[in-house]
This record gives structure tokens, sequence and C-alpha cells, in this order.
């Protein structure tokens, strides 16, 4: 079974362009805000879906796009200035930052109540202690895929592969939350292979080209592959070499088209709720 991330992202826009109606209809126009600093090549991309995104769902999208040579006391000036408009409900300061900036002062200067990323350091307490608050759109997209494939993590041994504050750490609080028992694999792991080959649910945030061998993977596990990575030919891959692991898996996510499409969607959904408790 392909898990088709693009179908479950659309019927994910569905439901929050019906939310927007109802906002609109109170007179509230949810508002993101995107702040861009420099030409990460991954980040544009993203910019770009995003933009698309909330023009169909009817969420208006503002971004500022700042050179590389930004300082760090003019970044945060934005992001204040952000904090203090009433028109914006979300701010998203897209990672990673040039070098030379302090992303984590960056992050912990957003309002938590705009955070539409859940990185700030409150909310990513909230989701530890399983509070509701915004919560990391990849991650979070993935908890609906597998719900969508009708995989429950209740009693199944999860791995994780990456310990990143944006995917792999909030990912692990959020497979534990479901009652999965999980592992989180990282590059010290002395044997990843053999993780893997326990797991019922893999899921792979690493940024390395097909790392993990279809081979390693478990008869009947579900695999998910949050890497993007881009093959010398152009193409995009993720981390999990997919034909192999798709032969062996019971569910997969293809890249492009798996998990990349919803978390684009689960930031409108944050976006809404922010302006939904804002309101
Ligand atoms: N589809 C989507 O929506 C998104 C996709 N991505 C993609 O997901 C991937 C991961 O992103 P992100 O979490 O930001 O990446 P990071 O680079 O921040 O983290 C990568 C993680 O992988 C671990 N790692 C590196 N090499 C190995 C190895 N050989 N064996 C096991 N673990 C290893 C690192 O371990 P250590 O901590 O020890 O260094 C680290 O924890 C990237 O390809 C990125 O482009 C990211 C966000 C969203
Ligand atoms: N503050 C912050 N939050 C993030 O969530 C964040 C970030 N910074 N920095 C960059 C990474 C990366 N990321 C992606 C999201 C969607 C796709 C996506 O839509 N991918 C499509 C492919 C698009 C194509 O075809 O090129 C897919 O997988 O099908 C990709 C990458 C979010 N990130
Ligand atoms: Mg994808």
């Amino acid at each position: 079974m392909i898990i088709d991330g693009k179908q479950v992202a659309a019927q994910v826009r569905a439901e929050v362009a019906a939310a927007v109606k109802e906002l609109e209809a109170r007179g509230r126009t949810p508002g993101l805000t995107v702040v861009r600093v420099g030409d990460d090549p991954a980040s544009a991309v993203y910019v770009r879906g995003k933009r698309k995104a909330c023009e169909e769902v009817g969420i208006r999208s503002v971004e500022h796009h700042l050179p590389a040579t930004t300082s760090q006391a003019e970044l945060l000036a934005l992001v204040r200035q952000l904090n203090a408009d009433p028109s914006v409900d979300g701010i998203l300061v897209q990672l990673p930052l040039p070098k030379g900036l302090d992303e984590s002062e960056i992050l912990d200067a957003i309002d938590p109540g705009k955070d539409v990323d859940g990185f700030h350091p409150l909310n990513v307490g909230a989701l530890c202690l399983g509070k509701p608050a915004p919560r990391p759109c990849t991650p979070h997209g993935v908890m609906r895929l597998l719900a969508e494939a009708g995989c429950d993590p209740k009693g199944k041994r999860a791995l994780v592969i990456g310990r990143s504050h944006i995917v792999g750490k909030p990912m692990a609080l959020m497979l534990l939350e479901k009652h999965a028992t999980v592992t989180i694999a990282h590059s010290r792991t002395a044997d990843l292979a053999a993780e893997v080959a326990r797991a019922d649910i893999v899921v792979a945030a690493i940024g390395k080209a097909e790392m993990i061998r279809g081979e390693w993977v478990k008869p009947g596990a579900v695999v998910i592959d949050v890497g993007m990575n881009r093959k010398p030919d152009g193409k995009l891959c993720g981390d999990v070499e997919y034909a192999a692991a798709a032969e062996r898996a019971a569910a997969i996510t293809p890249v492009p088209g798996g998990v990349g499409p919803m978390t684009i969607a689960m930031l409108l959904v944050n976006t809404v709720e922010l302006a939904r408790t804002r309101t």
C-alpha cells in the first residue's frame, strides 16, 4: 500500500477551507507570515508550496524575504513587529538560518501564540506534557498519515531515525503519546540495520539519500520517509531505498508526494487554529 500524502493533504486543505469560511463569516481572515533569510534552495520549494496552499484555502499569506547579510538585531526587530501586528496569526521563520544568526534566540522571540511551527520552548514543553499547543507540522502530518493508513501506534515498536528539534524529537513524543514503544536512532547509533529490522513503524528523518536499505525493513512494517534529498540527476528522493522497501512494507510513503504535502497542510491547520484562539 502506498500512502498518498498528496491525497490526504488535499482532504486536510478542504477541511481547512471550510474552517476559514467560518472565520470569515465572523469578519476574520487568518493570516500567515513567512520570514525567509538568504537563499536555502529547499526553503524556496517549501515557500512556493505554502503560498499556493494558502491561496487555495483562503489564508492571507505574506512573505518577507531578507538578504543573507541580515543581522540578528534586524531579524529580531522584524519578529517583534510581527508579534505586535494584529493581522498576523502565524509567524514562520524558515530554517535553517544563514550562518552567524542565532536560531534559538529568534525562535524564543516569536510570540508562542503565533508560533505556527510549534518550535517555541513553551510549545515544545506543552507537547512534552501532553497539553494542547501548536504542534510541529511535519510530525503532526505523519501522525495523520498513519491514522489514514489504519496504523494505530499503540503497542507497536516505532523507530524514529533522526533527533532534530523540527522532526525527530517531536515525532518520537507524538508516537509515545499514542502509546508506541519508541526508539530514537541517530548518527551515533551502533547498529541501525538491527534497529530497523525490529521496528513495526519506521520514520526516517535523516537527510541522506536512500540510506535505509529495503532489505533491513521488517516484512509488514509501516515506513514513513520524511527525507527530501536531491539526486545527482536533479530528482527528489527520500532517506529510504523506496522500491526495495515497498516490497517488504505493509505501507510506505513516496517522495515526493508523501510527507511533504502533509507538512504544508498541517501548517494551514495550525494557522487557522491560532486565528481561532485569537478571535
Ligand atoms: N518532508 C518534509 O516536510 C520535511 C522534510 N525534511 C527533510 O527531512 C530530513 C531530516 O531533516 P532534519 O530533521 O531537519 O535534519 P537534521 O540534519 O537536523 O537532522 C538529521 C538527523 O539525522 C541523524 N543522522 C545523520 N546521519 C545519520 C546516520 N548515518 N545514521 C543515523 N542517523 C543519522 C542526525 O544525527 P545526529 O543528531 O547524531 O547528528 C540527526 O539527528 C532532511 O532530508 C530534510 O530535508 C525536513 C523537514 C520537513
Ligand atoms: N521553520 C521551518 N519549518 C518547516 O517546516 C521547514 C523549514 N523551516 N525549513 C525547511 C523544511 C523542509 N520543509 C518541507 C516542507 C514541504 C515540502 C514539500 O512540499 N515537498 C514536496 C516536494 C515538492 C517538489 O516537488 O519539489 C513533496 O514531498 O511532495 C518539502 C520540504 C519544511 N521545512
Ligand atoms: Mg514527501
